[in-house]
């Protein structure tokens, strides 16, 4: 029966087609056999490849015998008279449920289903699969669900259940769900109470805020675990045993889109259902040794800052909130003072100004050791003690910003499609400080607009990116300010002042505030330092359309190429 790979092969019946289907170690295949023979008599062997079909084994959802009634079987539903003729010809069928790409990184899954006259044939199918199947250790099997129900448009109860938990029960994965009761419910949870011994993942269900509280769930339950002391900055994290899938029902939901390259809650239940696994750096912000919180997206002063703290005013409007915000914060067009500190990444070959993207499969994070190998990081660490001229390799700026942005991935979403840094990547142990400098409303437009099309936003005289390892701020203080700053007539920086009213009004007032992933921190003088690949989510980075074809297309050519089997 094994032939140079095949596991199976048998002629079997799809509707009225018959075809030809193929099971190896790697992909399942099958197509017609009329028409292809009808084909390549005539044109030869190329069309054959656009009437087969293949899907990976990993990319295979499940299978089961297909019951004669089932009202979901294709055939059924196609014509049930056909379907009719056909149970009686073949009655034993079995269905496979795999993914499908769609356009724009969307995944969904598919059923076929197989029509056989031999019981035994059919259970042998359902059983060889299933083998297959069971040998993908990397998929999990049981999950702890949290779903805010408040999040976004307040949907994701009914996202979970119309659209998540029939595919997880699809795929015989066990849940456990917790509809959360109040903010930091999730957290807390994770932090002390969860038995995670029962489980191979986290699910939130809801925004970027959500996320985050699995987050620092997670990873404080794992420090706790490991005897880890949060509150010393330069401490190494143990990094966590356990997978986070988003199902995105948030307002802006950017950690999923960064991740998978959609917001869409079937691709990502999917993507936990085939046991993809994407490391993330993480952030650490602490505040005079105190920790304060973790961040994986965007750590904004200033601008992102001051959008966040009108927003979160506005809750009630839902994710209309930010774009309300947003054009209020720009009006303002506030700026502060301040230095800012960093250690830059050391020998990166990749740089944020480059085209290079993080995408499925980067090589630029596959070559950085994890937190726990430590080696880049002991480097650096290095050179910061063997430093010549004292710095320790940190340089500084002080300045006047209208925005200081931190972005540990690019933090692409609906609102900015290449994000805040197009070219940061998931997984290499860096974040992007973005620093925007003081400049005139129409400028610091322009610049904002380009977050939205192709150009390049930092080619900007007044915008400076710098790829770092850690970074510090210090506010300028209020107190400190000359006696010739405060008897500088408004610092206005281009048009007059729109929000004539407040005195504010384009002046250096004392103090933003920072957004962390969407919260806002209680101090404006951090210590920020980027924990390399501390979790891992349940996704596999953007894919690239070229990656999407292989993945469909993979092996037919090759199965086909084998000898015929004898069913
Ligand atoms: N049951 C609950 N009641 C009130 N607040 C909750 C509850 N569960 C979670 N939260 C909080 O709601 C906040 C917002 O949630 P979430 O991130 O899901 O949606 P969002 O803010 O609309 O989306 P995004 O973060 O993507 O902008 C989170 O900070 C979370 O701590
Ligand atoms: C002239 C048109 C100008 C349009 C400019 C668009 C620029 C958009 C960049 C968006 C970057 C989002 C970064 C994501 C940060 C998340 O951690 C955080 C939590 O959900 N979201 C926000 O802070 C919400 C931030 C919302 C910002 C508007
Ligand atoms: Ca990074």
């Amino acid at each position: 029966m094994e032939k140079q790979g095949r596991l199976l092969s048998s002629k079997l019946h799809q509707g009225r087609r018959q075809v030809e289907v193929v099971l190896n170690r790697c992909a399942l295949a099958w197509k017609e056999i009329e028409k292809s023979k009808r084909r390549s008599s005539g044109t030869g062997s190329v069309s054959e490849t656009a009437l087969s079909h293949a899907v990976q084994v990993g990319e295979i959802v499940a299978v089961c015998k297909t019951k004669d009634d089932d009202p979901d079987s294709t055939e059924t539903r196609r014509s049930r008279k056909t379907a009719k003729q056909l149970s009686k010809l073949y009655p034993h069928s079995f269905t496979v449920s795999y993914v499908r790409r769609t356009s724009q990184h969307q995944w969904r899954c598919s059923d076929v289903t197989f029509h056989c006259a031999n019981q035994g044939l059919c259970e042998q199918w359902v059983q060889l699969i299933n083998e297959q199947l069971s040998l993908l250790s990397n998929r999990p099997k049981s999950l702890l669900v949290y779903i805010n129900p408040y999040g976004g448009t307040q949907s994701g109860k009914r996202i979970y259940e119309q659209k998540v938990a029939p595919l997880f029960r699809r795929a015989c994965i066990s849940t456990d769900v917790i509809v959360t009761e109040r903010a930091n419910h999730a957290r807390d949870h994770l932090k002390t109470e969860a038995n995670l011994d029962k489980y191979d993942g986290v699910v939130c269900v809801g925004g970027d805020g959500m996320f985050s509280e699995v987050l620092h769930g997670l990873v404080t339950r794992t420090q706790t675990n490991n005897g880890v002391d949060l509150n010393q900055p330069d401490t190494e994290l143990v990094p966590c045993s356990l997978r986070i899938g988003i199902i995105p029902a948030g307002s802006t939901d950017c950690i999923c889109f960064a991740t998978v390259g959609t917001n869409d809650p079937v691709t990502s239940a999917l993507h936990i259902i085939v046991g993809d696994s994407q490391p993330m750096d993480v952030c650490s912000v602490h505040h005079n040794d105190v920790f304060l919180r973790f961040s994986v997206s965007l750590l904004g002063y200033g601008f992102y800052g001051d959008v966040l703290t009108d927003s979160e005013r506005k809750r009630w409007l839902g994710p209309a909130r930010y774009d309300l915000s947003g054009v209020k914060t720009f009006l303002s067009h506030n700026y502060y003072e301040g230095t800012i500190s960093f250690l830059p990444a050391e020998n990166n070959t990749a740089t944020p100004r480059d085209k290079l993207q993080c995408r499925s499969g980067c090589c630029v994070c596959l070559h950085q050791p994890s937190s726990k190998d430590g080696e880049q990081w002991e480097m650096s660490e290095e050179k910061e003690k063997s430093d010549k001229d004292g710095s320790g390799g940190w340089s500084a700026i002080r300045g006047k910003f209208i925005a200081i942005n931190a972005a540990s991935m690019s933090c692409a979403c609906p609102r900015s499609p290449k994000g805040l840094s197009p070219s940061a990547h998931l997984a290499d142990g860096t974040t992007d400080l973005i620093l925007v400098r003081k400049c005139s409303r129409l400028d610091f437009f322009r610049h904002l607009l380009r977050h939205t099309n192709k150009d390049d936003q930092f080619d900007h005289s007044f915008v400076e990116v710098h790829r770092v390892r850690k970074f510090r701020f210090q506010p300028r203080h209020r107190e400190l300010l000359s006696l010739e700053d405060l008897s500088e007539s408004p610092k206005k920086t281009g048009f007059s002042p729109i929000c004539s009213a407040r005195t504010t009004c384009n002046y250096s007032t004392a103090h933003s505030s920072w957004t962390c992933d969407g919260e806002l921190l209680p101090h404006t003088a951090i210590q920020v330092s980027v924990q390399c690949q501390l979790i891992r989510l349940f996704a596999r980075g953007i894919e690239e359309q070229q990656q999407q074809e292989q993945c469909v297309f993979e092996d037919p050519c090759t199965l086909w190429a084998l000898e015929p089997s004898t069913h």
